[in-house]
């Protein structure tokens, strides 16, 4: 496929991106109804080299089917899509040797093999160049800690033991783009932090092109500059990071456990939204008041046992965003 600008500057390409899936109901004992869902519908964008972008949405909203569009893994139904300049069902094999790919869902270790056996595999499959594909392996184990579980046959480590060796299977061939789906699903604080620590020191040492779908604001927040948001299929949300939480990501809750069970605490700026027991969630605009403030306000007037502060969850989000620009109707 021909793209306008080139392939330097445009890592991803899609316009009119379609994907519709046909799928039997049940409808009675023994007939079945033909339905058509359309998982990714109508979706236009393009990320540039170099961009770190993530693509959010609730379950189910589209974001796993772009990707596969994106990586030749599924034919588009309509639309169409270059990466690294290339459409990638047509370019599957050139395309997997300059992208990486980490599908938090699946693996591409070797279960029964030791962590370090499948990285050695991966340097055949790819035929990196040996002094390349060393130093890069030295570079991720040292940066990802994986030196204490290199041994470690691949289905007796943890999830962020293997979460940090699927990354590394992914870019040891020096991809210009990595795509991500899910990457911190289900990870424990410090395999989240160390992820994250690594994906941005990846962009911006080696100016590698990520786009991630997650639930996680949280990641967004602290890896991508740029964020859309996807829901049935559309995308009903693309800017910056920045412009965005200022607009809709205002609102954040701070949840308290008291020592004891009281009545609703009454702070300035704040809202009571929800008492179980000792623990209460206060609700406040950050515009209006700090976390600090409402917590300095709470431990003024009563004793605490511990306190943690909530973001808003995509859903929220999302919802947010469709009180802001009613969905046009699809008649
Ligand atoms: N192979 C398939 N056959 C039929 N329907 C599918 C198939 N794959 C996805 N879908 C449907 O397409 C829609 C989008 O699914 P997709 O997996 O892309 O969403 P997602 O945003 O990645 O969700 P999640 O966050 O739950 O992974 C859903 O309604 C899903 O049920």
């Amino acid at each position: 496929m021909n793209v306008s600008a080139p392939v330097s500057d445009l890592a991803i390409e899609c316009e009119g991106l379609s994907k519709r899936f046909v799928v039997r109901h049940r409808a009675g004992r023994l007939r079945r109804r033909r339905v058509e869902v359309a998982a990714v519908d109508d979706v236009s964008f393009t990320v540039r080299a170099g961009e770190m972008v993530g693509y959010l949405g609730p379950n189910g909203a589209g974001k796993s089917t772009t990707i596969k569009m994106l990586t030749g893994i599924l034919t588009p139904s309509g639309g169409r899509v270059a990466t690294l300049g290339l459409t990638p069902i047509e370019r599957r094999t050139e395309l997997a040797r300059r992208i990486g790919v980490v599908f938090g869902q699946r693996t591409q270790l070797w279960w029964d093999l030791p962590l370090a056996d499948s990285f050695e595999l991966l340097h055949h499959v790819y035929r990196t160049e040996r002094a390349r594909h060393e130093a890069n392996l030295a570079t991720f184990v040292d940066v990802l800690d994986m030196g204490p579980f290199l041994a470690t046959p691949v289905r007796q480590l943890s999830l962020g033991q293997r979460m940090r060796g699927e990354l590394t299977a992914a870019l040891l061939h020096d991809p210009a783009l990595v795509v991500l789906d899910e990457p911190t699903i289900g990870l424990d604080v410090v395999s989240k932090q160390a992820v994250r620590d690594f994906l941005l020191a990846l962009n911006r040492e080696r100016g590698t092109t990520v786009l991630l779908t997650t639930h996680d604001l949280d990641d967004v927040e602290r890896l991508c500059g740029r964020m859309m948001i996807i829901d049935h299929g559309r995308v009903i949300h693309d800017g910056a990071v920045d412009a965005f939480k200022a607009t809709y990501g205002t609102e954040r809750t701070v949840v308290v456990d008291l020592v004891e069970p009281g009545p609703a605490l009454e702070v300035a700026g704040a809202r009571v939204t929800r008492v179980d027991g000792p623990r209460q969630w206060l609700s406040f605009d950050r515009r209006e008041v700090t976390a600090a403030q409402v917590v300095a306000a709470i431990v003024a007037r009563t004793s605490i046992q511990d306190l943690s502060i909530e973001e808003p969850a995509i859903e929220e989000l999302v919802r947010r965003v469709y009180t802001a620009f009613p969905a046009p109707s699809d008649g």
